[in-house]
């Protein structure tokens, strides 16, 4: 589905990420974990197509993203749902309708029913006309996600998906993607919580690379 044969990144003259090797098959489960600033969301915007190597390939559904024009990245992008870091919602729109944002960008439509299951999904059912400000640290994560899945992309990226909320909501919100993983979508996560990450063990097969040095390494067996 996405496959980073050889990438680098910088973002000035000096390098970041080099000699990046991954393949997110469909249906896998991945974490990304390394030290802060050590790139893993650029490393995330390699593979949604934010950003382009410098170097080496990053391929996309069978293209090369530095090939795709505008529409080509735009579709690819469809089916590719994200999780941002900072949620980022339209502070004037409720939750349903920053939710349903990516449809109405891409010129698409939902049922009520089908929106209002999405939203019972994250548990969040009651809380559709309340502004983002309004929601708890967790719901806004929780309705990123819905976003975020809305379009049925086939691969889910999060980036930090629990940062600043408490164990039992990120455990929530694992659930949540262990989930969408059975149901056969590919999940890639970056996360710095490596309780997190044990505490997926019972319920998916996720493979822990490491991010350090500007290089991708399997993590150890300590985790
Ligand atoms: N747009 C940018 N322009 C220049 N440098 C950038 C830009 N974005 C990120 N960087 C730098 O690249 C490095 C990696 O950043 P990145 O956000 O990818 O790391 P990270 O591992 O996700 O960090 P964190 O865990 O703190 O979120 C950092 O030194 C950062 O300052």
């Amino acid at each position: 589905m996405i496959e980073l044969s050889g990438a680098a990144y910088s973002y000035g003259r000096s390098g970041l990420l080099s000699g990046l090797d991954l393949t997110l098959a469909p249906g896998s489960f991945h974490f990304l974990t390394g030290p802060s600033g050590a790139g893993k969301t650029t490393l995330l915007k390699l593979c949604y197509g934010e950003l382009k190597p410098t170097e080496g390939q990053v391929n996309a559904f069978g293209s090369d993203t530095r090939k795709l024009g505008r529409d080509g990245l735009a579709r690819m992008r469809r089916r590719v749902g994200v999780v941002h870091q900072d949620c980022q919602f339209l502070d004037h729109l409720p939750i349903a309708e920053n939710v349903l944002l990516p449809l109405q960008v891409s010129g698409q439509e939902i049922g009520r029913d089908h929106l209002d299951q999405l939203l019972g999904w994250v548990g969040l059912g009651h809380r559709a006309d309340a502004l983002p400000q309004q929601l708890s640290g967790g719901e806004r994560q929780r309705a990123a996600l819905a976003r975020a899945v809305i379009m049925d992309p086939d691969i889910l990226i999060a980036d930090e998906p629990t940062g600043n909320i408490d164990w039992e909501m990120s455990q929530r919100i694992l659930t949540l993607m262990a989930e969408l993983n059975r149901m056969g979508k590919t999940v890639l996560i970056a996360t710095h919580d490596l309780a997190l990450i044990r505490a997926a063990k019972p319920m998916v097969s996720a493979r822990v690379l490491r991010l350090a040095g500007g290089t991708l390494a399997a993590a150890g067996a300590g985790l």
